[in-house]
């Protein structure tokens, strides 16, 4: 069985929740150790300011950032990045063709999840309100190696956020007699009830901090000096899940739900 970057690539039928899960857990990996090459640069918010006349640079409207983002994504969809059901641009309207002949990928999800795409949200919380906690205020002028930082980041974050599409499809299929009256229902609230685990959720806050501090750990030949030392905060990366990364998971969880029947 052929398998690409620690996510499932069987067909369809074999996918379980149990091997949803393990994709999930090794994107986990990606995640922490993508927080700590960001984290080695200081905040550098010029990457972030919106270019106004004065400061414009010519080439590029609004910041550094969506710029880098943008002509990224433009290259990667080129590239055929976004072939993968998986992926999600960040700026999904304005992505040139995949010049790269198709992959047939297995068809696994509902049509629906084409049209599901949270990045809005997570660019959100993302800027806002998680990298002023991640980095210390600073400006070290690596402005161009901060915005490839933070796409890494961006791209694996989206990722695991969005795999929730195939997390309820394998649960739909578990167990369809349970969900269907909440799908026909359109009952948002029972649906949440019934894809939550919260037994699973605690575990994976236990995990990404120990995750961090395994990946993060200063490494010395004199073992007693490195304790206590770590490059992302641990219990940082146990709130990114807790606040932002798991409830957008079981929101686009929910809304691949709602359209599972259409
Ligand atoms: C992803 C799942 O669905 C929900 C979301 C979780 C998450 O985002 O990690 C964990 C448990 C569930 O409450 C799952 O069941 O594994």
């Amino acid at each position: 069985m052929e398998k690409t970057d620690g996510n499932v690539s069987e067909s369809g039928n074999e996918m379980t929740l149990d091997s949803v899960r393990d994709s999930l857990i090794r994107q986990e990996d990606s995640i922490v150790f993508s927080l700590i090459e960001r984290a080695k640069f200081p905040f550098n918010s010029p990457t972030y300011q919106e270019s106004h006349h004065s400061s414009s640079i010519p080439g590029i409207s609004g910041s550094l950032i969506r710029f880098f983002v943008k002509e990224s994504e433009s290259l990667q969809a080129k590239a055929g990045r976004y072939q993968n059901p998986e992926e999600h641009a960040f700026f999904p309207d304005e992505l040139p063709p995949s010049l790269v002949p198709p992959h047939t990928f297995p068809l696994v999800l509902h049509p629906a999840a084409a049209s599901i795409n949270v990045n809005n949200k997570i660019w959100d919380f993302y800027f806002n309100k998680f990298l002023p906690l991640l980095t210390v205020p600073g400006d070290d002028g690596n402005y161009a190696s901060t915005a490839s930082s933070d796409l890494t980041c961006l791209q694996a974050i989206s990722r695991r956020i969005h795999y929730g599409n195939f997390v309820a499809e394998v649960k739909f299929r578990d167990a369809p007699h349970d969900y269907e009256p909440a799908i026909r229902a359109q009952d948002r609230d029972a649906l949440m009830k019934l894809l939550t685990f919260e037994a699973v959720e605690e575990m994976v806050k236990k995990r990404v901090a120990k995750k961090a501090m395994t990946f993060g750990q200063e490494v010395s030949l004199n073992s007693t000096e490195s304790q206590g030392k770590y490059k992302v905060d641990p219990p940082l990366v146990s709130r990114l899940y807790d606040e932002w990364v798991m409830p957008l998971t079981k929101l686009v969880e929910v809304e691949y739900l709602l359209r599972r029947l259409d």
